[in-house]
């Protein structure tokens, strides 16, 4: 059949300009006409760079490994089966800190740019979303034998105006049960950690890993970074956002999830700092706070031929 006549495009904001699109070594990157843009690294499907008007807001390491020895020091590195150091006695007990998903090779599946629609049609706009796959059989033999569930994870990064949305979904495509925990390991960029407070954690339980995994309850309603810092918050209701704010209150970063009720704070401060090899320079982390939206308090038990979602979506409040 000759479709040479084939309409290009059809239906309503076929006359906006659409979002475009490059790979390039391992990199996906996503621009909208608007002006915002987002890169993610096929090793982990690690989202690298969020920019918005040029500006960036996400931190990656000037050492970061970026070609796939080594999980990537900064942007958004997916935490997947397990968070920190796996139990002993239990499925995950093999796996290296924090799983699999940010040190394997994940699949491009594709892109698919949707119109926002705005007040009045001036307004609208265009969104983008671009899809990441791993599964069982595109694992590594190592971690196939430490992990031996047949999974399927799509993990979908949507850029709008003015948001930056991560949701992955997970797939027991097996005959048995599987647990699993999930954290999206977000690296904050920050003009300096001193100005910084995290908002929307007062009166909520968390474990502090700084202080032999003890708990306790936040008092504060707008939380300083000033030594090093690596708390897990636990039982928020994902709805109410978390907010990153300067000292005199000016929003930068507002997180709401879905499906994670925990949130791990999480600064290296000096020594540690010093300590990472991949992370530099040692100033860096007057940079940076890490906001991670998570379900690792316990586990997500995923029946046979089940699916489990969850997500977070951060506004750039600047
Ligand atoms: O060095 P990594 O394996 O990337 O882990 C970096 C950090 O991740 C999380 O925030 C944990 O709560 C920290 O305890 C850990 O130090």
């Amino acid at each position: 059949m000759d479709r040479s006549k084939k309409p290009s495009a059809i239906g309503v904001g076929a006359s906006l300009p659409q979002p475009s699109l490059s790979i390039k070594d391992n990199v996906i990157e996503a621009s909208l006409p608007t002006g915002q843009s987002v890169a993610v690294n096929l090793y982990g499907a690690t989202v690298t760079s969020w920019k918005v008007n040029g500006k960036e807001h996400l931190f990656v390491s000037e050492k970061a490994h970026l070609d796939g020895s080594k999980p990537i020091r900064g942007g958004i590195p997916l935490v997947f089966p397990v968070f920190g150091p796996p139990p002993q006695n239990h499925d995950t007990s093999s796996l290296p800190q924090h799983g699999f998903a940010r040190n394997s090779n994940w699949e491009f599946l594709g892109k698919s740019a949707f119109e926002a629609p705005g007040s009045n049609s001036d307004q609208s706009h265009m969104n983008v979303k671009l899809d990441f796959g791993l599964s069982h059989s595109m694992l590594t033999d190592e971690f196939r034998q430490m992990w031996p569930h047949e999974f399927g994870l799509v993990y979908s990064v949507t850029l709008t105006k003015d948001t930056l949305e991560t949701a992955l979904q997970v797939r027991n495509d097996g005959q048995k049960n599987f647990e699993f925990q999930v954290l999206m390991h977000t690296y904050l960029k920050v003009a300096d950690i001193s100005d910084v407070r995290v908002k929307g954690l007062e009166s909520k339980t968390y474990i502090d890993k700084t202080l032999q995994a003890t708990s306790h309850t936040e008092s504060s309603p707008a939380l300083a970074i000033t030594q090093e810092t690596d708390r897990v918050y636990q039982n928020l209701d994902p709805a109410v956002p978390v907010i990153v704010a300067s000292a005199d209150d000016k929003p930068l970063f507002s997180i709401t999830r879905e499906a994670l009720s925990d949130v791990v704070v999480w600064n290296p401060w000096i020594e540690k700092a010093k300590g990472m090899a991949d992370f530099g320079p040692d100033e860096a982390y007057k940079n940076m706070i890490c906001v991670e939206a998570g379900s690792v308090s316990g586990w997500q038990t995923l029946e046979a031929g089940d699916t489990w979602e969850g997500g977070q979506s951060i506004q750039a409040r600047l």
